[in-house]
C-alpha cells in the first residue's frame, strides 16, 4: 500500500518540458535515421553510354564507355566498359572497295548493341574519328577518302544509335585528346597537382603533347583550353609520316635510293641492319613505296630481297638519317624544322610505345641498359626469333628491332629526351582500366562532360559526411543516457524526500 503512496509523488518525467525534450530528440534521431537510409541507400545506378570508333591507320577499334548518369560531370567517372578490334586493316585500305570499310564495322557494331542495355541505345551517340591513315589517303585521293567516310556514315546510321558524326580528326586534336584522357584518367585535372605529358605512336603519324616551360613560339603548336576552372596552355604537334610503319617505309626507300648497287640487281638487293640475321623476304617495291610519304623513284626490278643483318648501332645510324635535324627557325626544334620546347615533367607513352616496349621487355630499364638490351635483340638470329615466339606474326615479329630503335631514336634524338630525364617516360596502356588514347577525350569533349568552371561540390565529402552522422548520432545517444541519469537521479531524491 506503501508503493501506493508514491503514485502520487510529483514525478520530474511528467514535467511537460521533460516529455517535449525527450520527443524532440527522439524525432531528431528518427529524422536522422531517416536522411541517412535514404542518401546511402544502394540506389540502382543508373549508367549511360558512349560509343568511340578509333578508325587508325592500321585498323579500328570500337570503345564503349559508360558514366553513372548523375556524376557525368567529375573527373574520373567515365570508364571504358568494353573495346572491340575490328577484323582486318584499317578503313583507309578500302580505298579501292569503300563499301568494304562500312562492312567491316558490323561485327563489333552487334556487340555493341548486345552490351548496351537496349533502354539506352537511342541515347548513346556513336563517334568515329579517323586518323594519319585517312590523312594519307586524303592527299593521295581525296574523292575516295570521302567515299570511305561516307560508307561508314551509312554503316553506323543503320544502329540503334546516335549517330553523331565520322570524320578526319587534325593531328593537333588528335594530341590534345591523348592528353585530355590521360590527365582525365589519372585526376590530375582538378588538382593543383602536375599534369602528364602524351606521347602517342600509331601506324602513320606521331604526337608529342605537353605543357612546356617556356613560351610557344609558333601558334600551329598550340592549344588552350580551360577545364575544372583551370587554364591549360599546351604545347602539341603531331608528325605525319612518322608512325611506325610509315617511318619503316621511309626508312626503307632511303636505303634503297642510297645502295647505288640496288638499282642494277633483279630484285634490288636490300641489306638492312634493322632486321635480324638470317632473316631473307622477297617483298614487292610498291609494298614501300605505296604511299604519299615517299617520292616515287623507277627501278630496275619490281621486287626487292630484304636481307636482315641485325646490326643495332648501323640500324641507328640509317633511322637517324629519317629526322631532318639541320635548320631550326625558332629557338629550339625537335626536327624537320619543327618547334618543340624542352620535354618537362612526366610522361605517358602509349599505342604503339607501350606494344613495341613491352614486346622487347623494355619498359623500366635505364636508356643506357634499353640500348644495350635492344642491340643483343637485333643480332639474335631470325630463326630463333621465330622459335621463341611462335604464336606472334611473323611479319610483326621481323619489324620489332627496327621499332625498337626507332621509338629510341625519335624520343632519344627526335624529342630530346636524355639519359636523366628518360625515367620519366611511362610506357603505359591503360590507367584504371580505360586505354590511353585520343577517344576518351574527343567523346568527353564531344559530350561537354569537363566543364570549363569546376562543379558544384556537395558540403561534405562522402566519407565526411558519413563520419559526420555517425559522430553526431552518437554524441546525441549519449546526451539523452545523460539526461535519463539525471532525471531518474532527482526522481530519486524527490521520492526520498517524500518519504
Ligand atoms: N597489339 C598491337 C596493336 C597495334 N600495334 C601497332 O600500333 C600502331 C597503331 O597505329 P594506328 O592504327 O592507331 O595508326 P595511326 O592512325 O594512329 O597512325 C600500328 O603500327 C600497329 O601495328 C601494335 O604494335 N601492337
Ligand atoms: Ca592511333
Amino acid at each position: 500500500m506503501d508503493e501506493q503512496g508514491e503514485v502520487k509523488v510529483k514525478n520530474p518525467w511528467h514535467r511537460p518540458a521533460f516529455i517535449f525534450l525527450a520527443a524532440f530528440i527522439i524525432l531528431g534521431i528518427v529524422i536522422m535515421v531517416a536522411i541517412s537510409v535514404v542518401q546511402n541507400k544502394p540506389l540502382p545506378q543508373k549508367y549511360k553510354y558512349g560509343i568511340v570508333l578509333d578508325a587508325g591507320s592500321s585498323h579500328t577499334s570500337v570503345f564503349i564507355y559508360e558514366w553513372p548518369a548523375e556524376k557525368e560531370n567529375n573527373t574520373g567517372m567515365v570508364q571504358q566498359k568494353h573495346t572491340c578490334n575490328v577484323k582486318g586493316k584499317g578503313i583507309s585500305s578500302y580505298d579501292a572497295d569503300p563499301d568494304g570499310a562500312g562492312k567491316s564495322l558490323q561485327d563489333c557494331m552487334v556487340e555493341a548493341k548486345q552490351i548496351i542495355p537496349a533502354h539506352r541505345h537511342t541515347e548513346t551517340p556513336v563517334y568515329l574519328g579517323a586518323t594519319a591513315g585517312m590523312r594519307l589517303l586524303k592527299m593521295k585521293d581525296e574523292a575516295a577518302s570521302e567515299k570511305v567516310l561516307t560508307s561508314v556514315e551509312h554503316s553506323l546510321k543503320t544502329y540503334p544509335f546516335s549517330y553523331q558524326g565520322a570524320r578526319i580528326l587534325s593531328g593537333q586534336e588528335e594530341g590534345a585528346f591523348g592528353w585530355i584522357t590521360v590527365n582525365y584518367l589519372s585526376e590530375n585535372l582538378n588538382k593543383p597537382t602536375g599534369t602528364l605529358g602524351a606521347l602517342d605512336l600509331g601506324g602513320a603519324s606521331t604526337q608529342i603533347t605537353f605543357i612546356p616551360q617556356q613560351d610557344i613560339e609558333s601558334n600551329d603548336n598550340s592549344i588552350d583550353f580551360r577545364l575544372y576552372g583551370n587554364d591549360y596552355h599546351l604545347y602539341t604537334h603531331s608528325f605525319l609520316c612518322y608512325g611506325k610503319d610509315q617511318a619503316l617505309k621511309i626508312s626503307m626507300s632511303k636505303k634503297l635510293v642510297s645502295s647505288h648497287a640496288a638499282y642494277k640487281t633483279d630484285p634490288i638487293e636490300l641489306r638492312d641492319p634493322c632486321f635480324h640475321p638470317g632473316y631473307n623476304t622477297t617483298k614487292t617495291v610498291q609494298s614501300v613505296f605505296n604511299t604519299p610519304c615517299i617520292k616515287a623513284v623507277n627501278f630496275s626490278s619490281g621486287y626487292i630481297s630484304h636481307v636482315g643483318l641485325g646490326n643495332w648501332s648501323q640500324c641507328q645510324q640509317s633511322i637517324r638519317k629519317v629526322f631532318n635535324t639541320s635548320r631550326c627557325a625558332y629557338s629550339k626544334c625537335s626536327f624537320n624544322e619543327v618547334f618543340q620546347p624542352s620535354v618537362d615533367g612526366q610522361f605517358g607513352a602509349f599505342s604503339a610505345f607501350f606494344f613495341v616496349m613491352n614486346f622487347l621487355n623494355l619498359t623500366s630499364d635505364s636508356l643506357a641498359t634499353t640500348k644495350q638490351k635492344l642491340a643483343t635483340y637485333c643480332s639474335t638470329p631470325w630463326g630463333k626469333i621465330v622459335k621463341n615466339h611462335p604464336g606472334t606474326k611473323e611479319k610483326y615479329l621481323s619489324e620489332y628491332c627496327f621499332s625498337g630503335t626507332y621509338i629510341l631514336t625519335l624520343l632519344e634524338d627526335g624529342y630530346n629526351f636524355t639519359s636523366e630525364n628518360w625515367k620519366d617516360i611511362h610506357f603505359i596502356k591503360k590507367i584504371r582500366d580505360s586505354d590511353a588514347g585520343w577517344t576518351l577525350g574527343y567523346m568527353l569533349n564531344l559530350t561537354n562532360m569537363i566543364p570549363a568552371e569546376a562543379p558544384d561540390t556537395p558540403l561534405m565529402p562522402y566519407g565526411g559526411y558519413v563520419t559526420f552522422m555517425i559522430l553526431f548520432t552518437l554524441f546525441i545517444l549519449v546526451l539523452l543516457l545523460l539526461a535519463y541519469l539525471y532525471f531518474r537521479q532527482s526522481s530519486r531524491k524527490a521520492q526520498k524526500g517524500i518519504i
